[in-house]
């Protein structure tokens, strides 16, 4: 497929997902499956421009002053893919899949706009109504820090500690410019791509079949180093998914101790038992949802509750969240926050300790989710996240925002401060 023909395709894709309110990864797999003709590079091709849009929605309607899928496309190639707009129309010019052009006046103002005239929303390319939350949560930086959150990310990922040393990591995947984290000791990073590269597909590669590395942002694996898992605990990951966090305590472990993985929802659960086995995670025990875990009570060294949250933190990966996510949607997380840690803290031993995690900036998320629990417990107090990091990752530069919570303090990483994608950690001892 030449540029037009791309072009046109991710037009098509942006309205699909608009009008019918799709993920967009579900909408690029069917425009694949439905388009067998279109190569993986075209594909690749396709699925940047539809993400570059996603990301930057309106800071691209902002400088075309108009929000159809046309224009934003048109927008994200002159600001996003290093095209003059002459660069343009000779790229599409005599090619007869290339969508019409808009005309000379909308692009060349596209190609000129400073976005530093910008209403401030419009600069950090969020939805009115969360621009309160982020300066709630930043001050200051809280257009840059959004703004930060549009980027395109890297591809991370964790060497597993108990089959391999990121050293080893990172020769097998030299082929792929395959660099160490700067925070996370046993991270690995693939740079963001640029123009219509994509990123390797790694899950093919030996090293990965071996459980050589899990594909990891380097933030949850700060998140599960910071938690403080030692060799011989018992541990309890009550929020465990598909049990990313898990694989990375277990490595912590050298698998030694227990780590009982629990999670609500059966499927979310469901890929947890290959991936153990991928890695050789041998000290874990998946609980089904409906398990009775009473003889757990009060008997955790750790109990780690990475929440359902509204991913605000991983918007540059899932750009489509930040668009559909409503007040409505935010108040129902908050709910399931605190029921998560209401259920999860019956579980901590005395002095024993209960990790609250989110992939999200937001502060009624995060810092208010903490003030309402100590409220309701005051047997827990809330530890020095940042005496945790020195503790834990005695090498690494203590690139975080400190938060306030209860006595004590908690971390936040972003994009623009720790390269991550964004997290909030807090840890809470129980008295
Ligand atoms: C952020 S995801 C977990 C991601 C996972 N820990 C990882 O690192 O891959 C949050 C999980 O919490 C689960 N969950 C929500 N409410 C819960 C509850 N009350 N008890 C247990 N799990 C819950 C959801 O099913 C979801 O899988």
């Amino acid at each position: 497929m030449r540029l037009g023909g791309r072009m046109a395709a991710a037009m098509e894709i942006i309205a699909d997902i608009e009008a019918r309110h799709r993920p967009v990864a579900d909408a690029l797999k069917d425009w694949g499956l439905s388009h067998r003709f279109a190569g993986s590079g075209d594909r690749a091709a396709i699925g940047n421009v539809v993400y570059d849009v996603l990301r930057r929605k309106r800071s691209l309607a902002w400088r075309m002053e108009a929000e159809t899928p046309d224009a934003l496309v048109f927008a994200a190639m002159l600001t996003g893919q290093d095209m003059s707009p002459n660069d343009l129309r000779q790229a599409l010019d005599g090619d007869r899949f290339a969508p019409p052009l808009p005309d000379d006046a909308a692009f060349e103002r596209c190609a000129a706009r400073d976005l530093a005239e910008a209403p401030d929303a419009v600069r950090a390319d969020l939805p009115e109504w969360l621009a309160a939350h982020f300066k709630e949560a930043f001050g200051e930086d809280w257009v840059a820090e959004a703004a930060a959150l549009a980027e395109r990310p890297p591809l991370d990922m964790r060497a597993n500690a108990l089959k391999a040393t990121r050293d080893k990591v990172v020769k097998a995947l030299a082929p792929f410019s395959t660099v160490e984290t700067a925070l996370a000791p046993e991270g690995l990073r693939i740079a963001p791509t640029t123009g219509a590269a994509r990123h390797p597909n790694v899950q093919v590669e030996a090293a990965f079949q071996k459980g050589w590395f899990e594909i990891q942002d380097e933030g949850s694996q700060l998140a599960a180093r910071l938690a403080g898992a030692r060799a011989g605990m018992q541990v309890l990951d009550f929020c465990a998914g598909a049990g990313g966090k898990t694989l990375a305590l277990a490595a912590a472990m050298e698998n030694s101790g227990q780590i009982h993985a629990y999670d609500a929802d059966r499927q979310r659960l469901a890929p947890i038992h290959d991936r153990l086995a991928r890695a050789g995670a041998r000290n874990v025990q998946v609980h089904a949802p409906r398990d009775d875990l009473g003889e757990l009570r009060e008997r955790m060294n750790l109990v780690l509750v990475d929440a359902p949250c509204t991913g605000t933190g991983t918007w540059r990966r899932r750009p489509d969240a930040k668009w559909r996510l409503s007040e409505a949607a935010l108040e129902k997380r908050l709910g399931e926050q605190d029921a998560a840690l209401d259920a999860a803290s019956a579980f901590v031993r005395p002095v024993g300790r209960l990790v609250y995690i989110t992939c999200s900036l937001l502060p009624q998320e995060n810092r208010e989710r903490i003030a309402a629990f100590l409220e309701r417990h005051p047997d827990f107090a809330v530890l020095d996240a940042q005496a945790l990091w020195r503790e834990s990752l005695p090498d690494a530069a203590p690139a975080y925002h400190a938060v306030a919570a209860g006595e004590g303090r908690a971390l936040m990483l972003t994009p623009l401060r720790s390269g991550t994608d964004g997290f909030f950690f807090a840890a809470l001892e129980r008295r």
